[in-house]
């Protein structure tokens, strides 16, 4: 007969907006934006088996919780947030045994009016999301998946892919100078936190992870003359692993959006391919998609 093989259950697309004042000129603000979704895990099949609801914490209250332990504690970084949101369900809830937290961080940029950071004005200026999946369980510690979605770049020129696998299904040319476009998904694991005491050792090391990971991925993809995707991804997380000594491994998934050249020959010869092509027409589908996990040496990997 059937039974429940696993259950969880929470509050997805929960919205916090966080103002923090400076106490000695209270105009002068920071702000942080952010989604945040909460699963729980635990002794709670009979809800779903018997009709039993007496264990379940309504999505309801975990979405009043996300609100009060945002007002009671700091919200960033956001793995310090995660960690505490989660370690509190554990320790309010004796029958909840793991607790899933997951934050995408929305950007607000400071404005930068005549050279001056603005106090309290703030700009979107660019979709990318920092995001964190932390999981407390019990008798565990506290996981933690850091990592920037959505952040799109384009290069003009310095890729090639050549020296590919070719048969009778083989149709791509060879390139030595090609258009390269990604919208960067990467995530980095972070080696087990004992617990919230031990997340808050090393709070430091998220926000620098974090800008380390932009800058490595942005220069990588620029710098590089790049021989495929492939590499170039390796080589992204070759460097992350040495810039952060806490984290064990880096995943990246890049979609290869493709730019095809167009063919005018039919207008008047008209020459705009190879090294006359300046007009391309952007494919939204079907694209490439490439992915990896790079793991430190010793740490097992899934390969
Ligand atoms: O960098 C690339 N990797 C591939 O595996 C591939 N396949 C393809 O058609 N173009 C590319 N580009």
């Amino acid at each position: 007969m059937a039974s429940l093989s696993y259950a969880r259950y929470g509050k997805d697309n929960v919205r916090v907006y966080k103002v923090h004042r400076s106490p000695t000129n209270p105009s002068q603000q920071d702000v942080t934006e952010m989604t945040v979704c909460t699963l729980l895990e635990g002794d709670i099949a009979a809800s779903w088996t018997h009709s039993d609801n007496r264990n379940i914490v309504a999505t309801d209250t975990q979405k009043q919780t996300v609100y009060v332990m945002a007002k009671l504690h700091p919200v960033n970084p956001p793995e310090l947030f995660a960690s505490i949101l989660g370690q509190h369900f554990l320790d309010q809830y004796d029958h909840i045994s793991a607790a899933h937290v997951t934050i995408t961080v929305h950007k607000w940029t400071r404005m930068q009016l005549d050279g001056q950071a603005h106090p309290h004005s703030f700009v979107r200026d660019g979709e990318e999301k920092r995001t964190v999946e932390a999981v407390a369980r019990r008798g565990q510690g506290i996981s933690i998946r850091s990592g920037i979605t959505g952040l799109l770049v384009l290069k003009s020129t310095g890729s090639q892919f050549w020296g590919f696998h070719r048969d009778e299904y083989t149709r791509l040319p060879e390139t030595w100078d090609r258009i390269l476009s990604t919208e960067v998904e990467a995530g980095w694991r972070w080696r087990n936190f004992s617990d919230l005491e031990d997340v808050k050792k090393d709070v430091e090391a998220f926000d620098k992870a974090f800008k380390d990971v932009t800058k490595i991925t942005l220069e990588t993809f620029a710098k590089e003359n790049s021989p495929s995707v492939q590499n170039t991804m390796y080589l992204m997380s070759e460097q992350i692993l040495a810039a952060a000594p806490r984290v064990e491994s880096v995943e990246y998934s890049l979609p290869n959006k493709h730019y095809f050249e167009i063919d005018m020959t039919w207008f008047n010869g008209l020459k705009n391919t190879g090294k006359d092509a300046e007009v391309y027409a952007p494919q939204s589908d079907p694209n490439g998609l490439i992915q990896c996990t790079v793991t430190r040496k010793g740490v097992a990997s899934k390969l």
